[in-house]
């Protein structure tokens, strides 16, 4: 019997704030959950809760539609029915509160069983957990120590990139505990057996390895933008993809981050500092609020947008407000054509989201890119990785879609992400480049011949209120190019650019294929060409030259090819790294009493590492985790 003082739990009650929130308006649970108001709370343990409702959430509303406990206990909040339940049927099998909701959700234990048992087969499977995906961070550590140095604790080294992108996957389902590999396009990325824990990694500690999900690292991987570029990260916080982007640059460029919200913003300019991003300048204000002339040497674009989230956090986002993913699409559209006009000198974008919902993904690209004065090219994605890509966009807002990729939780073992190559057309380019450069005489000359001050502001002030209108006009700068000027550079773009095809909203590359001509200084380099050799780079350093026979003995014993191997079959492997790994630890113990206390410590933080290895949400949710803060709390404890 429910007794009428009792409340519910409120851990229950927070759970369903939290689910009924990323359900209905977006964002992500561990966002949420670091809200200030709940820091007392145990994260942990609300973490798991919200993540096994959200995993159950489809089975939870079949297994109600048959109960049809909604439409008798009408008074029973929906949300925290689904809580409830998740917890009753999938977590601790067990509500221990005597509340009124409580007692009610249990009065359907029964009937919730009964179909559960005769439907086993139209439940949802479970997706297969996600393998644990380590960048390195290369700024402070090369790719060769990482290897070594997790060899050194008993973890073995699989080469399985040597096939196709289909062989990769299959191989990586079946990495076993103690085995890691490099990524088949990132090979700074290494893939670990989904639920390798490394939280408390010294190297994670150092900010020399990051915890990044391998979709979303793959925008800078397609932007590629070459060492002493300048590149613009338009919303930047945590920071994930701008420290990612330095070690590609090697610290050698600069790279501008941009991020409105001030919390975040302290949370990036920590994180870029911790990771020695050197080429990093972080600012605190409103991309959208960039005019001409503030950052006009941006030649590459990350624009990664606040999204709904869709394809975080499993799969909750069933749904979404209209009025939400409305505000979100117009301001996506806004961010890019922002990024497309306001840079005179920009010559790709990659164009990002951690949602599955075309309409902030192909819809935005398709409504942004025909109507753009400025003229770009969507890249067909999976040309630029060879073929070696499963899924890519619909076609369902036209052919632009099905030039972008999504990365799939359940096909790519990814978090959800799309993505969108945008490369500005050459001539479209030069000819923004020719304005500036007008533009500039044109001031210059104006100022050598006295012309007035207010003459050049009201110039200025055209520009500006362009760009707060949204759009930056270009042909308005093209006209305050002198004359004789334009003839020249008429002459010129003959000699230099072969490829005059009439280019409409959408230009066509077909023809600078077809005319294949030397690259101008000015064009993005061809991804393919900058991936390769990054990853060139990124495969020398495996080798280092001083390489000392022992290490070359202890790579090979612990290196292996899966390619036409069967992992599987290598079963005594496992068991000899543990060993090795137990005679390793029992080694430290010896050493230092202070171990035994971490294993205690290790073992009382159970819980939080199994929450964050649950869902392994990319961007966000790892950098919040600071190791900074996880630092002091090993000292506190
Ligand atoms: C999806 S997150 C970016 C994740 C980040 N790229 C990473 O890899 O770590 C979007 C970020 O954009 C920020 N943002 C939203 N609107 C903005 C604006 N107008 N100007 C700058 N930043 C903005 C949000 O505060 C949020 O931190």
């Amino acid at each position: 019997m429910f007794e009428h003082s009792v409340k519910v739990p409120r851990h229950y009650k927070i759970a369903a704030n939290i689910f009924k929130k990323v359900s209905t308006e977006g964002g992500s649970v561990k966002s949420l959950l670091y809200d200030d108001k709940l820091r007392h709370f145990r994260t942990n343990v609300l973490f798991a809760l919200i993540t096994e409702t959200i995993k159950h959430a489809g089975d939870i509303d079949k297994i109600f539609e048959n109960s049809k406990i909604l439409e008798n206990e009408t008074r029973l909040d929906p949300w925290l029915a689904k809580i409830l339940t998740a917890e009753l049927l999938f977590g601790k099998k067990a509500l221990p509160g005597k509340s009124k909701p409580e007692q009610t959700v249990l009065s359907y234990k029964d009937q919730f069983e009964k179909y559960i048992s005769d439907h086993q087969d139209d439940l949802k499977t479970e997706v297969a957990p996600r393998p644990r995906y380590v960048r390195i961070n290369t700024n402070l550590l090369t790719t060769s120590d990482a290897i070594r140095a997790f060899q050194d604790e008993g973890y073995k080294f699989i080469r399985c990139t040597s096939g196709s992108y289909a062989d990769y996957l299959e191989q990586i389902q079946k990495l076993t505990e103690y085995d890691f590999t490099q990524d088949y396009h990132i090979k700074t990325i290494f893939v670990f057996a989904a639920g390798t824990k490394l939280h408390e990694h010294e190297l994670y500690l150092e900010n020399k390895i990051i915890l990044q999900d391998k979709a979303t690292a793959m925008a800078v991987h397609l932007l590629a933008p070459p060492p002493g570029s300048v590149v613009l990260d338009m919303c930047a916080a945590p920071g994930m993809k701008t420290t990612q982007l330095a070690a590609y640059m090697r610290n050698n460029g600069r790279i501008f981050a941009v991020e409105r919200n001030e919390k975040r913003y302290q949370t990036l300019s920590e994180f870029v500092v911790r990771t020695g991003s050197t080429c990093v300048e972080t600012f605190h204000k409103d991309s959208l609020e960039i005019k001409r002339g503030d950052m006009d040497d941006v030649e590459y674009i990350l624009l990664d947008p606040s999204c709904s989230g869709s394809g975080m956090d499993f799969c909750v986002h069933n749904y979404i407000e209209s009025t939400r993913l409305a505000k979100l699409t117009s301001l996506q559209e806004k961010f890019l054509k922002h990024a497309m006009n306001a840079f005179p000198k920009v010559k790709r974008i990659v164009y990002s989201t951690c949602s599955l919902f075309p309409e902030e993904n192909e819809r935005v690209i398709t409504n942004v890119v025909k109507t753009s004065r400025t003229k770009w090219r969507v890249q067909d994605v999976k040309e630029l990785l060879k073929g070696q890509w499963n899924n890519v966009g619909s076609g369902m807002y036209g052919s632009m879609g099905a030039r972008c990729m999504y990365a799939k939780p359940d096909s790519d073992f990814t978090t959800g992400f799309f993505l969108a190559v945008l490369d500005r057309d050459p001539k479209d380019l030069q000819k923004s480049l020719d304005g500036e450069k007008a533009g500039k005489k044109e001031k210059k000359y104006k100022v050598e011949n006295g012309s007035s001050d207010s003459e050049l502001s009201s110039k200025k002030t055209r520009d500006v209120g362009e760009e707060v209108n949204g759009v930056q006009n270009d042909m308005e700068v093209e006209e305050t190019k002198p004359k004789k000027k334009k003839k020249k550079d008429k002459e010129a773009n003959e000699n230099t650019e072969p490829d005059s095809t009439n280019v409409d909203t959408e230009y066509s590359t077909e023809t600078s294929t077809k005319k294949k001509k030397k690259r101008k200084h000015d064009e993005p380099q061809p991804v393919t060409q900058i991936i390769e050799e990054l990853n060139e780079l990124a495969v020398e350093d495996e080798a280092p030259k001083k390489k000392k026979k022992k290490d070359k003995k202890r790579e090979e014993e612990n290196t292996e090819s899966l390619v036409g191997n069967n992992i599987e079959e290598d079963s005594e492997v496992p068991k000899k790294k543990k060993k090795r790994k137990k005679d390793l630890d029992k080694t430290i113990g010896e050493e230092t009493e202070l171990t035994e206390n971490q294993v205690k410590k290790k073992k009382s933080k159970k819980d939080d590492h199994e929450l964050s290895e649950s869902v392994n949400t990319g961007d966000t949710s790892e950098v919040s985790e600071a190791p900074k803060k996880k630092k002091k709390k090993n000292k506190g404890e």
